[in-house]
């Protein structure tokens, strides 16, 4: 693992806080993500992960923080607004288009970074047939890329469970984001497609990407992060390497301590 804590700041998003009615789901959360990071964000269940990640993409409005994606302010306000920007995510239950096959899916994400419009579409004009053609042949690589070329004339709902997420993968990449977001991936995964999982996103990031990653499997966040974070309710106990979240005492608390479901 290289160091890259003085790469580029892609994602950094400070003082980050969210109530729902009599629940502080965030306190105060800030973190800097850097170029070509793998970057976890861990807690036991109901830590505010999710939440987190919600304001980021622009799905929840919090009640503070401020947010900068490569060094730019930007607000997150609607969530095809943060795609535009440059942040792609997936979500922990999966959210596909289940009629379409895996190839239109991976198609709609690239959308989002052309051209022609509506009204090209509708002309069928000679430079929305070319950007057509280009979107499908892109979203082909794509396919091959996640490891499911073979699958792209397939209804994206008869896909197997680790085949979905890894399509949502490749919808995330085809909008050719700063920095994609995973949310749970692994979730529901076995041992081999989890193995297949973390090359997947060591090739991702071994091509220049960023990455954020909320994942239960510990041994899979230790093994690939460059640097972790801890949520416990909604509070941000620790950052660092893994190793040293790893012998930090409150969150061996936080994972083992009473009250809590730790997974
Ligand atoms: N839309 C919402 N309305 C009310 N409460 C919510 C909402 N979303 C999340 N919460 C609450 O906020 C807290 C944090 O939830 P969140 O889903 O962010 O945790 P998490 O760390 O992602 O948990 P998990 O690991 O179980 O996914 C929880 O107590 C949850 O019940």
């Amino acid at each position: 693992m290289t160091d890259t804590q003085t790469a580029p700041e892609v994602l950094k998003v400070t003082n980050v806080s969210k109530r729902f009615g009599g629940l502080q789901a965030l306190s105060g959360v800030g973190i800097t993500i850097r170029k070509g990071q793998v970057f976890g964000l861990i807690g036991p269940n109901g830590a505010g992960k999710t939440t987190f990640f919600n304001v980021i993409t622009g799905l929840y409005t919090p009640d503070s923080g401020t947010f900068e994606l490569g060094g730019k302010p930007y607000q997150p306000t609607a969530v095809h607004e943060v795609a535009k920007t440059g942040i792609a995510r997936t979500f922990q239950n999966i959210r596909l288009f289940g009629e379409m096959t895996a190839l239109e899916n991976v198609m709609v994400g690239r959308h989002v970074r052309t051209g022609s419009g509506i009204l090209g579409a509708i002309l069928r004009t000679p430079s929305f047939l070319r950007e057509e053609a280009e979107i499908r042949d892109r979203a082909q690589e794509l396919l091959d890329y996640v490891g499911i070329g073979n699958m792209s004339q397939l209804r994206a709902r008869t896909l197997s469970y680790g085949d979905q997420r890894r399509l949502e993968i490749a919808r995330a990449l085809a909008t050719d984001p700063h920095l994609i977001a995973l949310d749970e991936p692994a979730a529901g995964m076995n041992g081999t497609e989890k193995v297949v999982l973390r090359e997947l996103i060591d090739r991702i990031r071994n091509d220049g990407r960023t990455i954020l990653l909320i994942e239960h499997d510990v041994k899979l966040v230790m093994g690939l992060c460059d640097r972790v974070t801890v949520l416990d309710y909604g509070k941000q106990i620790v950052e660092g390497t893994p190793a040293e979240v790893q012998r930090n005492e409150q969150v061996i608390e936080a994972y083992l301590g009473a009250g809590h479901a730790a997974h």
